[in-house]
C-alpha cells in the first residue's frame, strides 16, 4: 500500500520556454495531483511559483527528477507539508488574560498569588478550582512503543504526544501536556509520574511497551487519586468495541456467537481481548508471534497467563494460519503484513476485519476489500477509522468534569456504546460503522455517558450542573 505525501515544489519558470499547462501535465504524468498553486514573484521573463502536490511516496523522487529535466524549469526547493506543520512544534501555552499593569500583576503574581497558594496549602482539593489541574492532562510516554514504529525513544515520541495534545484541545477543550521521559525503568517512570501529578487532573499514558505498561498503569492507579488511563490499551479497546457493536448489526451476528481472533497481544491486544470478554464475547483467541495463547501453557507475561485462563474456550492451538479458520472477526494490533488474502478466504461468512496497526495495517485494505464484509483500519485515509482519538478526548472531558478518581470498566463500556450510537441506524453501512473523528456528537455523547457511569459507580467527586 503506497502512502502519499503533500509536497510544496518551488519552481523558477522561464515563461518563453514552458507554460503552466505543460508543467501541470508533467506533474500528472508522474502521479502528482496539484492541489494548490501560489505565485511568489514574477517578472517579464520568469515566474517563481509554489506548487502544492499530492504525490505517492514512491513517485516523489521521480517527479522531482522529471521536473528538473524539463527545459525552462528550475526546481528551487522542495518541502514536505508534513514536516512544515511540525516546524517549531505543534502547540504552545497561552495566558488566559493579558497582564497589562502593576495592579494586574499583583493579582496574578506576587504578592496576590501568595494568599491563593496558602489557601491551597490548607486544603489541597482547592487545586482543582484554583489551578490548571481541573482541565489538564499529562500525556506521558517513554517512547518505547510509538505507533507501530517501536522503541524510538523520548525525542522521537514527542510529535505523537504533541499531536495528542492538539486533539485533546480541539476536540474536547482539554489541555493536554506532552511529557516524554528519558527512562525505561518501571520504578523510575512510576516515581516521576507520581511526582508531577499535583499539576494534573489526569494521566494519559501513551506508547509505553508491554508488559511494562500494565504494571506502570496498575501501580499508578493504586497510588494516585486522579484517573490514569493507558490510551493504547483502553482507548483502543473502547473504539474497537464501538466498531464491533455496529459491524455485528450489519452481518446480523450476536456478540455471544462470534469467534474473534486478536493478533498482537501487547498493550492494545490485551485490552481489546479483555474488553470483548467483558462485553459478552465468549470465543476470543489471542495470538502473538508464538501462536495462540492457550490454557495449560506457562507464560512469563501475567496478562497472557490471565488470557490463557479466561479466553480460547475451545483451546485452539497453533499459529494464525490455523486459528483463523471460521473466525467471524479479525482484530489486528500487531504490525504490517500479518494477514493475507488466504486467511480471509478461510474465515466464516461476512468477515469483519479490523486491521488497526499504525501506520501500516495488517493487510492492505484494497487487497482485503473484495474478500471481507466490513473492513476498518487505524488510518484517516480509508473509511472506518478505528483510532483511539475517538475515545481519549471525550473520556477525559467527562472524567475531569466530574473529578473522577479513576476511569473504570463501566465508564469504558459506556464510552464504547456512546461512540457506536453516534452512527444512526439509517447511516450505518459497511463503509460507515464508526463516526468520523470530526463528528462533534462523539465528544458530547462520550462525556455524558462517562459522567453518568462515574456517578453510578461512585467514582465522581463532583456532579456537573447538567447532572444535578
Ligand atoms: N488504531 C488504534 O487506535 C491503535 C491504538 C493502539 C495501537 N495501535 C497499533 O497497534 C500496534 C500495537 O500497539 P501496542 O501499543 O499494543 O504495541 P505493543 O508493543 O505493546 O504490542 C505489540 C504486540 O504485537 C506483537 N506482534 C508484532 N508483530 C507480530 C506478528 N507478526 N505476529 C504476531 N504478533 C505480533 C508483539 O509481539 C507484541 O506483543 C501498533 O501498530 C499500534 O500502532 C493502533
Ligand atoms: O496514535 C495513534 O494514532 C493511535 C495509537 O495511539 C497508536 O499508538 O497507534
Ligand atoms: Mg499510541
Amino acid at each position: 500500500m503506497a502512502s502519499s505525501s503533500t509536497i510544496i515544489i518551488r519552481l523558477e519558470i522561464r515563461k518563453s520556454a514552458i507554460t503552466f499547462g505543460e508543467i501541470a501535465m508533467a506533474i500528472g504524468s508522474r502521479g502528482g495531483d496539484i492541489i494548490a498553486t501560489d505565485v511568489i514573484r514574477t517578472s517579464q521573463e520568469t515566474a517563481i511559483r509554489d506548487i502544492t502536490v499530492h504525490v505517492p511516496d514512491d513517485n516523489n523522487m521521480a517527479l522531482i527528477e522529471h521536473l528538473s529535466s524539463l527545459d525552462g524549469l528550475k526546481v528551487v526547493n522542495v518541502s514536505d507539508r508534513t514536516f512544515l506543520v511540525h516546524l517549531g512544534g505543534k502547540i504552545e501555552v497561552t495566558p488566559k488574560m493579558p497582564v497589562k499593569n502593576r495592579e494586574e500583576l499583583s493579582h496574578v503574581y506576587t504578592p496576590g498569588v501568595a494568599k491563593v497558594c496558602r489557601a491551597i496549602h490548607q486544603d489541597e482539593s482547592k487545586a482543582f478550582s484554583l489551578t490548571i489541574k481541573r482541565n489538564t492532562v499529562a500525556i506521558v510516554s517513554d517512547g518505547t512503543a510509538v505507533l507501530g514504529l517501536g522503541d524510538i525513544g523520548p525525542y522521537g515520541a514527542m510529535p505523537v504526544m504533541e499531536g495528542k495534545a492538539m486533539l485533546f484541545k480541539q476536540l474536547a477543550g482539554v489541555d493536554g501536556f506532552p511529557i516524554c521521559l528519558d527512562t525505561r525503568d518501571t520504578e523510575d517512570i512510576i516515581r516521576t509520574i507520581k511526582n508531577i501529578a499535583p499539576a494534573f487532573g489526569g494521566i494519559n499514558l501513551e506508547d509505553i511497551s508491554s508488559p511494562r505498561c500494565f504494571e506502570i498503569e496498575e501501580r499508578l492507579k493504586e497510588e494516585l487519586d486522579i484517573p490514569v488511563f493507558h490510551d493504547d490499551q483502553h482507548g483502543t479497546a473502547v473504539v474497537m468495541l464501538a466498531g464491533l457493536l455496529n459491524a455485528l448489526k450489519i452481518v446480523d451476528k450476536g456478540l455471544e456467537d462470534i469467534k474473534v481472533v486478536v493478533v498482537g497481544i501487547g498493550a492494545a491486544g490485551v485490552a481489546c481481548s479483555k474488553m470483548m470478554l467483558s462485553a459478552g464475547v465468549r470465543n476470543v483467541i489471542a495470538v502473538d508471534r508464538q501462536g495462540a495463547i492457550v490454557a495449560g501453557e506457562t507464560y512469563s507475561n501475567p496478562m497472557w497467563s490471565w488470557l490463557a485462563d479466561n479466553s480460547n474456550p475451545g483451546q485452539e492451538r497453533g499459529k494464525l494460519d490455523e486459528v483463523i479458520v471460521d473466525a467471524d472477526v479479525f482484530v489486528g494490533v500487531s504490525g504490517p503484513g500479518v494477514l493475507t488474502t488466504d486467511h480471509l478466504r478461510r474465515m466464516a461468512r461476512d468477515p469483519i476485519v479490523f486491521a488497526m496497526a499504525n501506520p501500516e495495517p495488517e493487510i492492505d485494505p484494497e487487497l482485503a476489500e473484495p474478500l471481507v464484509r466490513v473492513m476498518a483500519t487505524g488510518r484517516s485515509d480509508y473509511p472506518n477509522q478505528i483510532n483511539n482519538v475517538l475515545c481519549f478526548p471525550g473520556i477525559f472531558r467527562g472524567a475531569l468534569e466530574c473529578r473522577a478518581r479513576s476511569i473504570n470498566e463501566r465508564m469504558k463500556l459506556a464510552a464504547a456504546e456512546a461512540i457506536a450510537a453516534a452512527v444512526s441506524e439509517d447511516e450505518l453501512s459497511e463503509q460507515y460503522i464508526i463516526p468520523s473523528v470530526f463528528n462533534e456528537e462523539v465528544v458530547i455523547r462520550v462525556r455524558a455517558a462517562v459522567i453518568r457511569a462515574a456517578i453510578e459507580t461512585g467514582v465522581a467527586r463532583r456532579i456537573p450542573r447538567d447532572f444535578r
